[in-house]
């Protein structure tokens, strides 16, 4: 039995969060001129670009979004890149831990209780990345044999695949070369980030950690992956997670969406906005087509 839950875009997918309520308030201001419906909460929003776990194994030793990316988000010129979705595809072992930590970024929950994921099942969780709306559509696979078969027909079309590993069970780290094979068969060469997930973080003592990660990062080398240490009882590291597979996604869409365009003739209806010289972007917001039927 597939289970796929058509899960309705949710503001920001966790709860809202009210730290600060000001700078929430002027962030929903800035978002709600934004064409995807409700605003994201603060907390999904991205304005710099987020740093890696580690240097030793990370997909880009970089700390600021592409020069060309920066400049067409400014613009408002990403195209279509904020109507669409990303997806994200979370491969491994049974019990390592996948449904638990996309369950901590998108719902803000852990259950300490084991409930098998039975064929697939996915959230989306919305972003605002350097001002423009961005979405990931992210799948949780079955990690139990007799399921295989019906996750992998899900593979297909992943911008990210997360390989994710128990960090107290090494038996689960090797057989993330195969979840990734599996995974990249099904996709393009060279189309997909990769990155390797080292879970339940919170079990370790911190020499036990790094030793684990000597190991796991040797490996995330082999496989061209960035690597994450992460705990979904505490939540250490997971959104910092996200919003790292979030931004190479985002910036990767942008860049290919600039491209595209660069090999052709500007298109009626391309998606970008009339950029009109000395006018602030708000006023360009403002001229945007609000909904169906405006021409
Ligand atoms: N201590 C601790 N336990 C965790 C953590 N993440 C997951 N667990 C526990 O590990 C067990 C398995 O977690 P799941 O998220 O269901 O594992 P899964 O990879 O989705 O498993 P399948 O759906 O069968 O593939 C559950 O009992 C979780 O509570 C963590 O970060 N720390
Ligand atoms: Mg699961």
């Amino acid at each position: 039995m597939v289970i796929a839950a058509a899960n309705p875009i949710r503001p920001g997918g966790a709860e809202p969060r009210a730290s600060a309520a000001a700078a929430e308030l002027s962030g929903r201001m800035r978002s709600s001129l934004l064409p995807l419906g409700p605003p994201v909460s603060r907390d999904r929003i991205i304005a710099s670009f987020p740093k890696w776990y580690t240097p030793d194994a990370c997909l880009q030793l970089k700390e600021h979004f592409h020069g060309q990316v920066h400049a067409a988000c400014q613009r408002r010129s990403t195209g279509t890149v904020g109507l669409s979705l990303s997806k994200v595809v979370v491969v491994g072992d049974l019990y390592v831990g996948k449904t638990s930590l996309i369950h901590r970024f998108c719902k803000n929950v852990f259950d300490c209780n084991y409930k098998a994921t039975i064929g697939v099942d996915f959230e989306i969780e919305r972003f605002e990345i350097a001002g423009i709306p961005y979405s990931l559509q992210i799948w949780d696979t079955a990690g139990q044999e007799k399921f295989k078969c019906i996750a992998s027909a899900y593979y297909r079309g992943a911008q990210a695949i997360i390989t994710a590993f128990d960090l107290t069970d090494v038996q689960t780290l090797e057989h993330t070369r195969q979840w990734l094979e599996d995974a990249l068969r099904e996709n393009e060469p060279g189309s997909c980030f990769i990155f390797l997930v080292g879970t339940k973080k919170d079990l370790l003592s911190r020499a036990a950690c790094e030793q684990a990660e000597v190991e796991a990062v040797h490996l995330a080398k082999e496989m061209q992956a960035e690597y994450w240490s992460v705990s979904a009882k505490t939540g250490e590291n997971v959104k910092a997670f996200f919003s790292r597979v979030a931004a190479l996604a985002f910036e990767q869409s942008v860049l290919q969406h600039l491209e595209r365009r660069s090999g052709s003739q500007p298109q009626v209806g391309d998606g970008d906005l009339i950029h009109m010289e000395g006018s602030p972007s708000e006023n360009q917001e403002s001229k945007r087509p609000s909904g169906p039927g405006c021409c």
